[in-house]
């Protein structure tokens, strides 16, 4: 049983827009996503987070809020994907490019989710809404999901 691969996501808003990258590399090259990656030994997952968002898109935020748990099973891996979002309204700098990302704002009511991981289009109506969520996703490879199941909860 192998333990759960720790992710971290964050999704800065400034209503009536959000914040976005393309992820010019690596996993999920080509997709519009919020900033993260993987947490490492030692690190908590909200300071993950908080640096993760630095690295990608030179943005500090102080006060990371957890809105969101998605755990992803991809069919023939055993590892379970936990990713924890974060979501702030309240952040330093300027979004920057960077190796990783290329940033954009955009209007809420326009999110390029045909650009995006398939799943998203389940759980932001959600998070746009400033509820907490908790989703289990199963891929088959990248773009098909063959079973998902996302809900509003009270606390993550
Ligand atoms: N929005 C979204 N994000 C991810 S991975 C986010 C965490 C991550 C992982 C690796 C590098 C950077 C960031 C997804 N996976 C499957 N559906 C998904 N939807």
């Amino acid at each position: 049983m192998v333990a759960n691969k720790l992710l971290t996501l964050v999704l800065l808003r400034q209503a009536p827009r959000i914040l976005l990258g393309m992820k010019k590399r690596g996993f999920g090259v080509g997709r519009w996503n919020g900033f993260g990656g993987k947490v490492e030994p030692g690190e908590t997952i909200k300071a993950a987070a908080r640096r993760e968002l630095l690295e990608e898109s030179c943005l500090v935020c102080n006060d990371l809020k957890e809105v969101g748990l998605l755990k992803f099973e991809f069919l023939g891996n055993p590892q379970i994907w936990e990713v924890h979002v974060f979501t702030s309204n309240n952040f330093e700098g300027e979004a920057k490019e960077t190796e990783e990302m290329r940033p954009q704002w955009f209007e809420e009511k326009s999110i390029p989710f045909d650009q995006m991981w398939p799943d998203d289009i389940l759980w932001f109506p959600h998070f746009l809404n400033g509820k907490k969520f908790s989703g289990y996703i199963v891929f088959e490879g990248m773009d098909k999901m063959v079973k998902y199941d996302v809900e509003e909860v009270e606390s993550i």
